[in-house]
């Protein structure tokens, strides 16, 4: 489909996008770039790739399609650096969980001729790092392309049958849509895992071997999101701030409404709304979406070749 890839980032997703790539004949050429050499060793150990660089500027030479699979804190750095190197007609995109903040971040970098699409797959998992990537982990999965009015629609087909290859099924939407709908559905999860475990770990009356002893599964599914990669998060946080905010702020008006129910005794209230939220997870599975993690969002028809917990 493309003559040359460059992923530039090679961790989970990087490393995923160029083992299906390989896999399917998608690419003919799969450049790799990413910031440390132990990572990028690794990479060419894993033979990820056909050319290795620490240089970004040199993996992106003579590619027609360009990945950034960093953390999204890194992006504006790389398109500043890469954006003299990129070929006429080439098409930039991305793989990070904001979108707004790498529309403002890159954009101002693309050079005239380059097509520049911003990009999210609705996949991934706990895992990190070159290791962690494997090549079915798009199949079944969403991926959300976020292009804008003057985007070139030759190019984005060109992409959308990119990821429909990879496995996915693509939609399209607005950078800031997407924003709000990632905060509550996969940013305010993670937030939320991070501070009951957090909360867990600080208690005192409970010692931390108690907490591993008889954790039940519901908190060991916060400790699975949890374990998530800490720079990516922390990027996620600082870039999807006002949706972040405003879902919070949301999430905790309806938690004091909760904590009153249960001061007061208003067992309806508890009950009506339990009952409410066991409609929609059953609504999510009419749907044929799976329901366990890691499968979670996975469409039912097949989950062959995820790796077991
Ligand atoms: N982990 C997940 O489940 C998912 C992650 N994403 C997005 O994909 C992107 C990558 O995530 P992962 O692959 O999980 O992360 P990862 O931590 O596994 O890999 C990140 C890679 O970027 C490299 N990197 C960091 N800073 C860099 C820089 N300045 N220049 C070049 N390379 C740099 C690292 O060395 C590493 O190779 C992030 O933007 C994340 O938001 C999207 C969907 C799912
Ligand atoms: O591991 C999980 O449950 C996830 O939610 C994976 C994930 C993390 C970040 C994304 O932007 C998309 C998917």
């Amino acid at each position: 489909m493309f003559e040359r890839m460059a992923l530039i980032g090679i961790g989970l997703i990087g490393s995923s996008l160029a083992q299906v790539a390989r896999e399917r004949g998608l690419i003919k050429e799969i450049a790799i770039s990413t910031r440390s050499a132990d990572t990028l060793q690794r990479a060419e150990e894993l033979g990820l790739g056909d050319s290795y660089a620490l240089d970004a500027a040199v993996a992106v030479e003579g590619a027609d399609l360009v990945i950034l699979c960093a953390p999204v804190g890194a992006n504006e750095a790389i398109a500043k650096w890469i954006a003299p190197a990129l070929k006429k007609g080439a098409i930039l995109t991305d793989v990070g969980s904001t979108k707004g903040s790498v529309v403002d971040q890159v954009s101002p970098h693309v050079p005239e001729g380059v097509h520049f699409i911003p990009g999210h797959p609705i996949a991934g998992t706990e895992q990190s790092g070159p290791d962690a990537g494997f090549p079915t982990l798009f199949d079944q999965r969403w991926c959300i392309l976020t292009p804008g009015e003057d985007t070139d629609p030759e190019a984005l087909e060109k992409l959308s049958a990119f990821w429909r290859a990879c496995g996915s099924d693509v939609d399209t939407m607005d950078a800031r849509h997407h924003d709000l709908v990632l905060a509550i559905v996969s940013h305010l999860p993670h937030l939320i895992a991070y501070n009951i475990v957090g909360t867990a770990d600080d208690l005192e009356t409970v010692t931390k071997s108690e907490v591993i002893k008889y954790s039940a599964s519901g908190f060991r599914d916060f400790t699975r999101l949890a374990a998530s990669d800490p720079t990516m998060w922390r990027d996620v946080c600082l870039h999807n701030k006002d949706a972040i905010l405003e879902m919070l702020a949301r999430f905790s008006e309806d938690l004091s409404a909760l904590q009153r129910a249960i001061r007061w005794g208003d067992g309806q209230m508890l009950f009506d709304l339990f009952t409410r939220t066991r409609g929609i997870r059953r609504s999510i599975i009419e749907a044929g979406q799976e329901t366990d993690a890691p499968d979670f969002g996975r469409h039912a028809k097949d989950k062959a070749g995820a790796p077991a917990e």
